[in-house]
C-alpha cells in the first residue's frame, strides 16, 4: 500500500468533522495526491446502513456485543471497499474515527475490556492501522454541549450518560500514552483555526 492513511479520534463534538474539512484545502498545497475524506461507522453503502442501525436511538434493545460486532463488521466492510484501494491508489485517506473509536467506546464506554474489543477488530482490520491518528481532546461537557447548540438532537450514541462518555474520554488518553508513535493529541478546546494548525503540522511531517 503506497497511500497515507490518516484516522480522526476524540469524543462526541470534538471538532474532527469541522477540523478534516479545513484540512482538505490546506493538504491540497504540500501534494499533488488525492485525498479521500471518510467515516465510521459508514463510507460505503453497506456500513452506512449498518451505521443507521447502530445509531437509531429507537434501538434501546441492542446488546453492547452486537453493537461492537457491528460496529467490526461495518469497519471491515468500509476497508475492504473504501480504504484499501484509496491506499493502493497512493491517496492521502482521511478517515472520520477508526478502530481506536471501538476501544474507547465499546470498550471502555460499555465497559466489555478494551483488551477484548481490540482483539475483536484486530480480527476486522487484519493489521491495517493508520499511520497517524489525530485525537482530538475536549471534555465530554463541552463536546456535548457543541453537538446540543446543532440542534439535530442526539443519536442513539450521544444520548448515553456523561460517566459513558468521560469513560471514553479516559480510554482515549491511555490509548494516546500507549501509543504515542502512532497518537498525537491535540488540544480541540482552542480556537479552530489553532486546532487546524496542529493538525496541519502533523500532517506534513507525514506527507513530506
Ligand atoms: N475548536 C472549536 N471551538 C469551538 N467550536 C468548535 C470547535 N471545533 C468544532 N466546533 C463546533 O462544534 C460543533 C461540532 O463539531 P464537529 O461536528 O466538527 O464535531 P465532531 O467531532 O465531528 O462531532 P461528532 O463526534 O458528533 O461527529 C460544530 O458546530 C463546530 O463548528
Ligand atoms: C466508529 C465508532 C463510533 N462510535 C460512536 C461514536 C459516535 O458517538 C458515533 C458515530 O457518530 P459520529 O457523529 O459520526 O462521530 O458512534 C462507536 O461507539 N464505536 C465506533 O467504533
Amino acid at each position: 500500500m503506497s497511500g497515507i492513511f490518516i484516522s480522526f479520534e476524540g469524543p462526541d463534538g470534538a471538532g474532527k468533522t469541522t477540523v478534516i474539512e479545513a484540512l482538505l484545502k490546506k493538504i491540497a498545497t504540500i501534494t499533488n495526491k488525492e485525498v479521500l475524506v471518510t467515516r465510521e461507522p459508514g463510507g460505503s453503502e453497506i456500513a452506512e446502513e449498518i451505521r443507521q442501525l447502530i445509531l437509531d436511538p429507537k434501538h434501546t434493545e441492542m446488546d453492547d456485543w452486537t453493537e461492537a460486532l457491528l460496529y467490526a463488521a461495518s469497519r471491515r466492510q468500509h476497508l475492504i471497499e473504501v480504504i484499501q484501494p484509496a491506499l493502493a491508489a497512493d491517496q492521502i485517506v482521511l478517515c472520520d474515527r477508526y478502530v481506536d473509536s471501538s476501544i474507547a467506546y465499546q470498550g471502555n464506554g460499555r465497559q466489555l475490556g478494551m483488551e477484548k474489543v481490540k482483539q475483536l477488530n484486530d480480527f476486522a482490520i487484519q493489521g491495517q492501522l493508520p499511520q497517524l491518528t489525530l485525537y482530538l481532546d475536549v471534555p465530554v461537557e463541552i463536546g456535548l454541549q457543541r453537538v446540543k447548540k446543532l440542534g439535530a438532537g442526539f443519536d442513539r450514541l450521544e444520548g448515553q450518560e456523561l460517566a459513558f462518555h468521560q469513560r471514553v474520554r479516559e480510554a482515549y488518553l491511555k490509548l494516546v500514552e500507549e501509543n504515542e508513535d502512532r497518537i498525537a493529541l491535540v488540544d480541540a478546546t482552542q480556537p479552530i483555526d489553532d486546532v487546524v494548525a496542529k493538525c496541519f503540522a502533523k500532517i506534513q511531517q507525514l506527507v513530506k
